[in-house]
């Protein structure tokens, strides 16, 4: 009896409720792996198959969406997409979609994870009792800095962004916003107030970046945009390594022209500029925004809906335009 399910490529091992899902539903062309796949695996994967769910690593270009002849949908295993050539996909008619708002409350989360740990050096302390080294209480070890009432710059309030900034309202921070588009109102008990990006450097004590990665955005915090900053301020970039010049960025917190940096995102992943892992007062996490079950279990269903979506002729539910 010939297979009468759609052949599907799934470039990387999801969660094990998507994976179950997916054997029911589907062919699966190979057997994904826990790590990235062989560019040969991933070209072959995009040719062949009917529909395909990648994960943000896989880097999805002109040439091999030229060679998928077969391919009608493309399911991004994430809500940024620009590892995808997003004109190549519409000029060769296939759907792209990602996984919006699932993600929201754990991305917000984990940036908040970083604002705290940095602010108040958790991971310098924890390694200091780990290794023994803790004599007592101190007046004086691991001092840091204030969080609550201090100033919160948010570059990019969208989904993600204004998760963020609702979360400071337990922290009395005011909050300044630099986005594209139209001005927001500040949610009762909220105080939002749209600014130009100069402005938010020269007055956050806390700069948190939430834009997607595009043309515009690349390296939109430089070396000049550092320098802007307070001498006390902490940059924190849970969006996309290449917004942040990681070269530019190392530079200011080895003079200390910034106090410090989270990041959870690099501009060469899974490589880390030189000299940033030796810095004490950056925290450093492999891109782990979206890493709850909860989460990573719905972008996987989302990514069904859509293909099957498409598959059945219907509109995706969550296409990028
Ligand atoms: N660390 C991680 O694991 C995760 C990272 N992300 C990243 O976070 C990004 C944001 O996600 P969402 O908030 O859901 O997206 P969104 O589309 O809701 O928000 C992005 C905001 O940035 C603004 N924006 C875009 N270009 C701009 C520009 N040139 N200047 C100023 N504002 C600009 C948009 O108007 C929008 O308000 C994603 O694109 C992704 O790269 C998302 C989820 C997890
Ligand atoms: O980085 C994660 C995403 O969903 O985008």
């Amino acid at each position: 009896m010939s297979e009468s399910r759609p052949l599907l490529y799934v470039s990387r091992l999801l969660p094990e409720p998507v994976m179950a899902t997916v054997r029911e539903r589907y062919q699966l062309l190979t057997e994904p792996e826990e790590g990235p796949p062989s560019p040969a695996v991933l070209r072959q994967g995009l040719q062949e198959a009917t529909a395909a769910i990648v994960t943000l690593s896989e880097r999805i270009d002109a040439q091999s969406l030229s060679a998928a002849s077969r391919l009608k949908v493309v399911a991004n295993y994430a809500v940024g997409y620009n590892n995808i050539d997003l004109a190549a996909a519409r000029h060769h008619s296939i759907v792209l979609t990602n996984t919006p708002d699932v993600l929201t409350d754990a991305t917000a989360d984990l940036t908040w994870a970083l604002i705290l740990a940095t602010a108040r050096r958790v991971v310098e302390g924890d390694a200091l009792v780990r290794a023994g080294d803790w004599t007592g209480w101190s007046a004086t070890q691991l001092l840091g800095a204030e969080v609550a009432g201090r100033t919160l710059g948010i570059i990019g309030m969208g989904r993600i962004g204004q998760a963020v900034a609702h979360r400071a309202v337990g922290f009395r921070m005011p909050v300044h916003y630099y986005n594209r588009g139209t001005r927001l109102t500040s949610p009762p008990g909220a105080q939002w107030a749209g600014v130009s990006l100069p402005d938010l450097l020269r007055d956050s004590d806390f700069v948190s970046v939430h834009v997607p990665l595009t043309e515009q955005t690349r390296h939109l915090i430089g070396a000049s945009e550092l320098a802007a900053m307070k001498q006390t301020a902490i940059l924190i970039n849970t969006a996309r390594g290449p917004i942040v010049d990681e070269a530019a960025l190392v530079d200011a917190l080895e003079r200390r022209t910034i106090a410090g940096a989270g990041l959870d995102v690099y501009e060469d992943e899974p490589r880390l500029h030189p000299g940033l892992s030796s810095l004490p007062h950056v925290v450093l996490l492999p891109h782990l925004g979206s890493a709850t079950w909860y989460a990573r279990v719905q972008m996987g269903m989302i990514c069904l809906r859509n293909v099957d979506a498409v598959l059945a002729g219907r509109p995706a539910p969550n296409p990028v335009l």
